[in-house]
């Protein structure tokens, strides 16, 4: 990915977080990072999201930490190259949200 990531700012953050909020993005205690909680009618759906993500993940090189089981999917999202929340884990996030509204 071009360009080198940069931690968010205050500001920045004011600005990029409340749509991610409102749709059930939480920031966690104690790291710089998002997470959210994804429920799926079966494993197949929720197998079929990973896996759309993953390929997107793959062509931003810029990858989920994520836990998968039956049709629970938890993602944190955070950017080791800065150390907490870039924009390219807000970029990721909203990708990931559009995939989960064609997915449920
Ligand atoms: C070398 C490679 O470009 C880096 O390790 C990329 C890969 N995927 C990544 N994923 C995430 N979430 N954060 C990163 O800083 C990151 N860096």
């Amino acid at each position: 990915m071009a360009g080198k990531a940069h931690q968010l700012s205050g500001e920045e953050r004011e600005q990029l977080l409340p749509t991610l909020r409102s749709v059930g993005w939480n920031e966690l205690d104690g790291r710089d990072a998002i997470f959210k909680e994804f429920h799926f009618k079966d494993f197949n759906r929720a197998f079929g999201f990973m896996t759309r993500v993953a390929l997107q993940a793959e062509k931003l090189d810029h990858h989920p930490e994520w836990f998968n089981v039956y049709n629970k999917v938890h993602i944190t999202l955070s950017t080791h190259e800065c150390g907490g929340l870039s924009e390219r884990d807000i970029n990721l996030a909203s990708f990931i949200e559009q995939v989960a509204s064609q997915m449920s």
